[in-house]
Protein backbone atom coordinates (compact mmCIF):
# COMPACT_ATOMS: atom_id res chain seq x y z
CA UNK A 1 0.00 0.00 0.00
CA UNK A 2 1.21 3.35 -0.95
CA UNK A 3 1.88 6.37 1.21
CA UNK A 4 -1.68 8.10 0.40
CA UNK A 5 -3.50 5.04 0.52
CA UNK A 6 -2.25 4.47 4.13
CA UNK A 7 -2.83 8.18 5.26
CA UNK A 8 -6.86 7.59 3.83
CA UNK A 9 -7.44 4.38 5.10
CA UNK A 10 -6.58 6.00 8.71
CA UNK A 11 -8.50 9.50 7.50
CA UNK A 12 -11.65 7.32 7.01
CA UNK A 13 -11.42 5.66 10.56
CA UNK A 14 -10.87 9.11 12.23
CA UNK A 15 -13.71 11.22 10.65
CA UNK A 16 -16.33 8.37 11.55
CA UNK A 17 -15.23 8.74 15.40
CA UNK A 18 -14.81 11.99 14.85
CA UNK A 19 -18.45 12.38 13.48
CA UNK A 20 -19.68 10.65 16.54
CA UNK A 21 -17.39 12.92 19.40
CA UNK A 22 -18.33 16.41 17.96
CA UNK A 23 -21.85 16.19 15.62
CA UNK A 24 -22.73 18.35 13.14
CA UNK A 25 -24.94 20.30 14.66
CA UNK A 26 -22.40 21.22 17.39
CA UNK A 27 -19.83 22.17 14.71
CA UNK A 28 -22.58 24.73 13.18
CA UNK A 29 -23.20 25.94 16.35
CA UNK A 30 -19.54 27.59 17.04
CA UNK A 31 -18.90 31.27 16.91
CA UNK A 32 -15.96 30.40 13.82
CA UNK A 33 -18.55 28.77 12.06
CA UNK A 34 -20.37 31.97 11.45
CA UNK A 35 -17.41 33.97 10.90
CA UNK A 36 -16.81 35.65 7.29
CA UNK A 37 -14.43 34.12 5.51
CA UNK A 38 -11.78 36.04 3.53
CA UNK A 39 -10.98 35.21 -0.08
CA UNK A 40 -7.21 33.45 -0.76
CA UNK A 41 -7.90 33.73 -4.73
CA UNK A 42 -8.85 37.23 -4.56
CA UNK A 43 -6.10 38.05 -2.89
CA UNK A 44 -3.23 36.00 -4.51
CA UNK A 45 -4.76 38.16 -7.83
CA UNK A 46 -3.84 41.16 -6.23
CA UNK A 47 -0.27 40.47 -5.26
CA UNK A 48 3.11 39.82 -7.42
CA UNK A 49 4.41 37.67 -4.79
CA UNK A 50 2.07 35.04 -3.79
CA UNK A 51 3.28 32.57 -0.97
CA UNK A 52 1.36 30.38 0.89
CA UNK A 53 3.74 29.97 4.24
CA UNK A 54 2.62 26.43 5.86
CA UNK A 55 3.01 25.20 9.67
CA UNK A 56 4.25 21.36 9.29
CA UNK A 57 6.04 19.28 12.09
CA UNK A 58 6.73 16.94 10.17
CA UNK A 59 6.07 14.80 7.32
CA UNK A 60 5.83 10.71 5.75
CA UNK A 61 9.00 12.26 3.66
CA UNK A 62 11.35 13.76 5.76
CA UNK A 63 9.82 12.75 9.83
CA UNK A 64 10.15 15.53 12.26
CA UNK A 65 10.92 18.65 10.69
CA UNK A 66 10.33 20.88 13.17
CA UNK A 67 9.19 20.25 16.98
CA UNK A 68 10.70 23.42 18.60
CA UNK A 69 8.17 26.21 17.39
CA UNK A 70 5.10 27.94 18.32
CA UNK A 71 1.92 27.76 16.20
CA UNK A 72 1.85 31.46 17.46
CA UNK A 73 4.89 32.51 16.65
CA UNK A 74 5.32 30.92 13.41
CA UNK A 75 1.63 31.83 12.13
CA UNK A 76 1.80 35.47 13.16
CA UNK A 77 5.34 35.76 12.24
CA UNK A 78 4.57 34.27 8.73
CA UNK A 79 1.81 37.38 8.89
CA UNK A 80 4.25 40.04 9.16
CA UNK A 81 6.53 38.58 6.92
CA UNK A 82 4.22 38.83 3.95
CA UNK A 83 2.64 35.67 3.56
CA UNK A 84 -0.10 35.75 1.44
CA UNK A 85 -1.62 32.59 3.20
CA UNK A 86 -0.62 30.20 5.40
CA UNK A 87 -1.74 26.55 5.56
CA UNK A 88 -1.94 24.58 8.53
CA UNK A 89 -1.81 20.89 8.88
CA UNK A 90 -4.09 19.21 10.71
CA UNK A 91 -3.59 15.94 10.17
CA UNK A 92 -2.19 14.22 12.98
CA UNK A 93 -1.08 10.58 12.50
CA UNK A 94 1.29 11.56 9.61
CA UNK A 95 1.73 15.10 10.16
CA UNK A 96 1.77 15.32 13.66
CA UNK A 97 -1.20 18.40 13.70
CA UNK A 98 -4.37 19.35 14.99
CA UNK A 99 -7.31 20.92 14.85
CA UNK A 100 -6.34 22.90 17.79
CA UNK A 101 -3.30 24.96 16.11
CA UNK A 102 -5.70 26.11 13.31
CA UNK A 103 -7.65 27.55 15.80
CA UNK A 104 -4.68 29.21 17.09
CA UNK A 105 -3.44 30.73 14.15
CA UNK A 106 -7.30 32.09 13.85
CA UNK A 107 -6.68 33.82 16.51
CA UNK A 108 -3.17 35.43 15.64
CA UNK A 109 -4.14 36.31 11.92
CA UNK A 110 -6.50 37.66 9.53
CA UNK A 111 -4.54 36.48 6.56
CA UNK A 112 -6.17 33.20 4.49
CA UNK A 113 -6.19 30.01 6.00
CA UNK A 114 -6.05 26.93 4.74
CA UNK A 115 -7.08 23.85 6.70
CA UNK A 116 -4.53 21.41 5.34
CA UNK A 117 -5.88 17.78 5.53
CA UNK A 118 -6.93 14.93 3.45
CA UNK A 119 -10.47 15.50 2.68
CA UNK A 120 -12.94 13.34 2.09
CA UNK A 121 -15.82 14.01 3.92
CA UNK A 122 -18.18 17.01 3.70
CA UNK A 123 -18.16 16.68 7.71
CA UNK A 124 -14.56 17.82 7.80
CA UNK A 125 -15.40 20.87 5.27
CA UNK A 126 -18.02 21.86 7.86
CA UNK A 127 -15.00 21.02 10.76
CA UNK A 128 -12.53 23.48 8.50
CA UNK A 129 -15.23 26.37 8.73
CA UNK A 130 -15.28 26.13 12.80
CA UNK A 131 -12.09 25.81 13.10
CA UNK A 132 -11.15 28.63 11.38
CA UNK A 133 -10.00 27.98 7.62
CA UNK A 134 -10.98 30.04 4.97
CA UNK A 135 -10.09 27.73 2.18
CA UNK A 136 -9.86 23.57 2.30
CA UNK A 137 -7.50 21.20 0.52
CA UNK A 138 -9.21 18.23 -2.22
CA UNK A 139 -6.53 16.07 -3.32
CA UNK A 140 -7.22 14.43 -6.83
CA UNK A 141 -5.42 11.15 -6.40
CA UNK A 142 -8.07 10.84 -3.22
CA UNK A 143 -10.88 11.45 -4.82
CA UNK A 144 -12.91 10.29 -7.67
CA UNK A 145 -14.00 13.49 -10.23
CA UNK A 146 -17.96 13.36 -8.77
CA UNK A 147 -16.45 13.70 -5.41
CA UNK A 148 -14.35 16.33 -6.24
CA UNK A 149 -17.04 18.21 -7.76
CA UNK A 150 -19.44 17.50 -4.75
CA UNK A 151 -17.38 18.56 -2.38
CA UNK A 152 -16.03 21.67 -3.59
CA UNK A 153 -19.51 22.55 -4.55
CA UNK A 154 -20.68 22.04 -0.44
CA UNK A 155 -17.26 24.19 0.32
CA UNK A 156 -18.94 26.90 -1.47
CA UNK A 157 -22.44 27.04 0.16
CA UNK A 158 -20.84 27.48 3.86
CA UNK A 159 -18.32 30.33 2.18
CA UNK A 160 -15.52 28.30 1.60
CA UNK A 161 -12.69 28.35 -1.03
CA UNK A 162 -11.40 25.22 -2.86
CA UNK A 163 -7.84 24.55 -3.66
CA UNK A 164 -7.35 21.17 -6.00
CA UNK A 165 -4.47 19.51 -5.82
CA UNK A 166 -3.09 17.65 -8.54
CA UNK A 167 0.10 15.12 -9.47
CA UNK A 168 -0.45 15.03 -13.07
CA UNK A 169 -2.16 15.52 -16.56
CA UNK A 170 -4.26 12.84 -16.10
CA UNK A 171 -5.50 13.88 -12.62
CA UNK A 172 -6.06 17.43 -14.07
CA UNK A 173 -7.41 16.74 -16.78
CA UNK A 174 -10.24 14.27 -14.93
CA UNK A 175 -10.71 16.81 -11.92
CA UNK A 176 -11.00 19.98 -13.31
CA UNK A 177 -14.15 21.57 -12.14
CA UNK A 178 -16.17 25.14 -12.18
CA UNK A 179 -16.59 24.94 -8.58
CA UNK A 180 -12.85 25.19 -8.19
CA UNK A 181 -11.22 28.45 -7.13
CA UNK A 182 -7.09 27.11 -7.08
CA UNK A 183 -5.50 24.69 -8.74
CA UNK A 184 -2.68 23.00 -7.11
CA UNK A 185 0.25 21.26 -8.89
CA UNK A 186 2.43 19.37 -6.01
CA UNK A 187 6.05 19.12 -7.14
CA UNK A 188 6.12 16.10 -4.87
CA UNK A 189 5.84 12.35 -6.39
CA UNK A 190 4.08 10.47 -3.89
CA UNK A 191 5.52 7.11 -4.53
CA UNK A 192 9.12 8.11 -4.52
CA UNK A 193 8.93 11.15 -2.82
CA UNK A 194 11.14 13.11 -5.02
CA UNK A 195 10.16 16.79 -5.89
CA UNK A 196 10.78 18.28 -9.14
CA UNK A 197 9.53 21.56 -10.36
CA UNK A 198 9.56 20.40 -13.85
CA UNK A 199 6.05 19.11 -12.81
CA UNK A 200 4.78 22.61 -12.45
CA UNK A 201 5.86 23.45 -15.64
CA UNK A 202 4.46 21.05 -17.33
CA UNK A 203 0.89 21.27 -16.21
CA UNK A 204 0.43 25.21 -16.13
CA UNK A 205 -0.82 25.51 -20.15
CA UNK A 206 -3.79 22.66 -19.46
CA UNK A 207 -4.80 25.13 -16.64
CA UNK A 208 -7.53 27.22 -17.71
CA UNK A 209 -7.17 31.08 -17.03
CA UNK A 210 -10.45 31.04 -14.74
CA UNK A 211 -8.05 29.37 -12.13
CA UNK A 212 -5.41 30.75 -9.76
CA UNK A 213 -2.44 28.54 -10.14
CA UNK A 214 -0.25 27.56 -6.93
CA UNK A 215 2.82 25.61 -7.20
CA UNK A 216 3.38 23.60 -4.13
CA UNK A 217 6.46 21.31 -2.71
CA UNK A 218 9.93 21.27 -2.86
CA UNK A 219 10.00 25.12 -3.12
CA UNK A 220 13.35 26.60 -1.64
CA UNK A 221 14.88 28.92 -4.63
CA UNK A 222 13.56 32.09 -5.01
CA UNK A 223 14.90 32.12 -8.65
CA UNK A 224 12.77 28.93 -9.53
CA UNK A 225 9.77 30.92 -8.12
CA UNK A 226 10.42 33.54 -10.35
CA UNK A 227 10.33 30.93 -13.27
CA UNK A 228 7.46 29.71 -12.14
CA UNK A 229 5.54 32.84 -12.09
CA UNK A 230 6.59 33.35 -15.56
CA UNK A 231 4.48 30.16 -16.53
CA UNK A 232 1.72 31.93 -14.44
CA UNK A 233 2.03 30.57 -10.93
CA UNK A 234 0.37 33.02 -8.84
CA UNK A 235 0.80 31.12 -5.46
CA UNK A 236 3.19 29.13 -3.84
CA UNK A 237 3.06 26.93 -0.82
CA UNK A 238 5.99 26.47 0.99
CA UNK A 239 6.44 24.51 4.11
CA UNK A 240 9.96 22.55 4.72
CA UNK A 241 12.13 25.67 3.11
CA UNK A 242 10.58 27.65 6.06
CA UNK A 243 10.17 25.00 9.15
CA UNK A 244 13.32 23.30 8.69
CA UNK A 245 14.66 26.29 10.21
CA UNK A 246 15.11 27.87 13.78
CA UNK A 247 12.93 30.92 12.96
CA UNK A 248 10.76 29.86 10.36
CA UNK A 249 8.56 33.22 9.86
CA UNK A 250 12.01 35.15 9.33
CA UNK A 251 13.20 32.29 6.97
CA UNK A 252 10.08 33.45 4.90
CA UNK A 253 10.61 37.01 5.51
CA UNK A 254 14.27 36.92 4.27
CA UNK A 255 12.76 34.71 1.61
CA UNK A 256 10.21 37.14 0.21
CA UNK A 257 13.27 39.92 0.53
CA UNK A 258 14.78 38.25 -2.25
CA UNK A 259 12.10 38.62 -4.71
O1 LIG B 1 5.30 16.32 2.67
C1 LIG B 1 5.15 15.09 2.54
O2 LIG B 1 6.03 14.27 2.82
C2 LIG B 1 3.84 14.53 2.04
C3 LIG B 1 3.71 13.16 1.89
C4 LIG B 1 2.52 12.62 1.47
C5 LIG B 1 1.44 13.44 1.18
C6 LIG B 1 1.56 14.82 1.33
C7 LIG B 1 2.74 15.37 1.75
N1 LIG B 1 2.89 16.73 1.94
C8 LIG B 1 1.82 17.66 1.91
C9 LIG B 1 2.16 18.83 1.09
O3 LIG B 1 1.52 19.03 0.10
C10 LIG B 1 3.26 19.74 1.52
O4 LIG B 1 3.27 19.83 2.91
C11 LIG B 1 3.22 21.17 0.95
O5 LIG B 1 3.00 21.19 -0.42
C12 LIG B 1 4.54 21.88 1.27
O6 LIG B 1 5.61 21.14 0.76
P1 LIG B 1 7.12 21.44 1.21
O7 LIG B 1 7.39 22.88 0.90
O8 LIG B 1 7.96 20.54 0.37
O9 LIG B 1 7.21 21.17 2.65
Amino acid sequence: MNTLDKILQSKYKEVALRKEQFPIKKLEKTPLFERATVSIKNALQHTNKGIIAEFKRQSPSKGIINDKVSVEEVTQGYAEAGATGISVLTDTEYFGGKSEDLMQARSCVHIPLLRKDFTIDEYQIIEAKAIGADFILLIAAALNPKQIKQLAEFAHSIQLEVLMEVHDLAELQASLNYHLDLVGVNNRNLKNFEVSIDTSKQLAEHIPSEFVKISESGISEIENVKILQEYGYQGFLIGENFMKTKNPAQACKEFIAQW
